[in-house]
């Protein structure tokens, strides 16, 4: 399958050529710029060199239909807006992994991301596709177009959807603390992510109006947990990775060991996701580099509530690596295929 990627200078998209240059099912056909069209990507990235030396393309939507048989957008929020529509009236399949199509009410769009929705037609044509929660979605024949979940809501939401699929979570008591890297920024630097502003620091931001709270709550209340969340993001002074800390009062009498099996149990199939054994909790460093979502759950006997810490490497399981996951679904190959890294560590 011949395989394109939109905004391959950036993070998300150099991430996607590695996963693309080894994948079985998949090759790079072509790769599309819209400020270095004529450069070769390994100037931009030499760590790249051994794929083809590819020269970066302008975007003409007729063409890139022509050449692909799916095209990867890893654009901002706001472009992809503007482009997948142009792509997916040429016929093109698009797995695009900004946040541009998520949302399906586009007022809480503009609330949160400060910008213009996308046309509504297309935002309903989106599957939002997190594989653990509802692949059968994805594989469906006239999905054609997949809206790739957020970095924080994919480690979020698998933290909590074993709990609150049970009803096992009391209204009005979840709390999120998440942390990230800084590539979870992306590839320009602003003034909170040079050097001396991260260096030996630790920094919340966007405190109570991060984008990805609707994309929370929005999936959330597909599970019947109807009230908002507190949900808050912190910069942390590495390079990949997420931790979210999860916390909620829970609504029955359930033993460690219980709420242990109840998430071996919820996803003992899935070959992305590792729980730990009682006691034990994950580290950013042991899921780097790697697709997998790392669990623990840690019951608080005294207040009632549980913690869940679930980490996912921002630029894998959170961006390019579920992209590629959910092009596995939705084309019929191994879901693992070209996804098979160990982390690396330390
Ligand atoms: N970084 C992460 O951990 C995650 C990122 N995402 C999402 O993935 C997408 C890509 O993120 P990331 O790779 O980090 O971002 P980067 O800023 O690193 O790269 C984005 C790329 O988009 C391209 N671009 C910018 N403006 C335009 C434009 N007007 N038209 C076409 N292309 C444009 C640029 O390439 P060029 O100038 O060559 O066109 C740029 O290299 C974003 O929507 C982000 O929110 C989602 C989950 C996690
Ligand atoms: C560390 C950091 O800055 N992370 C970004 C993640 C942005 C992202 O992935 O944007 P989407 O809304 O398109 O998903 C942030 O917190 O905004």
């Amino acid at each position: 399958m011949k395989a394109g990627v939109i905004g391959a200078t950036g993070y998300g998209g150099a991430e996607l050529l590695r996963i693309l240059q080894s994948h079985p099912h998949f090759e790079i056909e072509a790769v599309y710029s819209s400020s270095q069209q004529g450069k070769s990507i390994v100037e931009h990235y030499p760590h790249l060199s051994d794929i083809v030396p590819m020269t970066l393309e302008d975007i003409e939507p007729k063409e890139i239909a022509r050449k692909t048989g799916v095209v990867f957008l890893a654009t901002p929020s706001g472009i992809s807006a503007e482009i997948a529509p142009l792509l997916l009236q040429e016929g093109c399949t698009v797995i695009d992994l900004s946040g541009d199509f998520r949302l399906k009410n586009t007022n809480d769009y503009e609330t949160w991301y400060k910008k213009s929705p996308a046309p509504k037609e297309w935002i309903d044509q989106a599957v939002y596709a997190m594989p653990e929660l509802n692949r059968e979605q994805i594989k469906t024949k006239e999905t054609k177009f997949i809206s790739n979940p957020g970095c924080y809501p994919t480690a979020t939401l698998l933290g909590l959807a074993p709990l609150v699929k049970r009803g096992l979570v009391e209204e009005n008591s979840i709390l999120v603390d998440a942390k990230s890297g800084v590539s979870g920024a992306g590839q320009t630097a602003t003034f909170g992510t040079i050097f001396n502003e991260l260096n030996e620091n630790f920094k919340i931001y966007k405190v109570n109006a991060h984008q990805h709270i609707p994309e929370i709550e929005q999936m959330l209340a597909n599970w019947n947990y109807e009230s908002p969340i507190t949900f808050n993001t912190h910069l942390v002074p590495m390079t990949r990775g997420i931790m979210a800390t999860i916390y909620g009062k829970l609504s029955a009498d359930v033993t460690q060991e219980e709420l242990l099996e109840l998430y071996s149990n919820f996803y003992k199939d899935e070959p992305f996701i590792r729980i730990r054994p009682d006691g034990v909790f994950p580290a950013t460093k042991e899921v780097y580099g790697s697709n997998y979502c790392d669990m623990g759950i840690g019951l608080d006997t005294r207040t009632g509530r549980v913690t869940v810490v679930s980490v996912i490497d921002n630029l894998m399981k959170g961006a390019a690596g579920q992209a590629i996951q959910n092009a596995n679904i939705l084309f019929g190959f191994d879901e693992t295929a070209g996804l098979q890294f160990t982390p690396v560590y330390p």
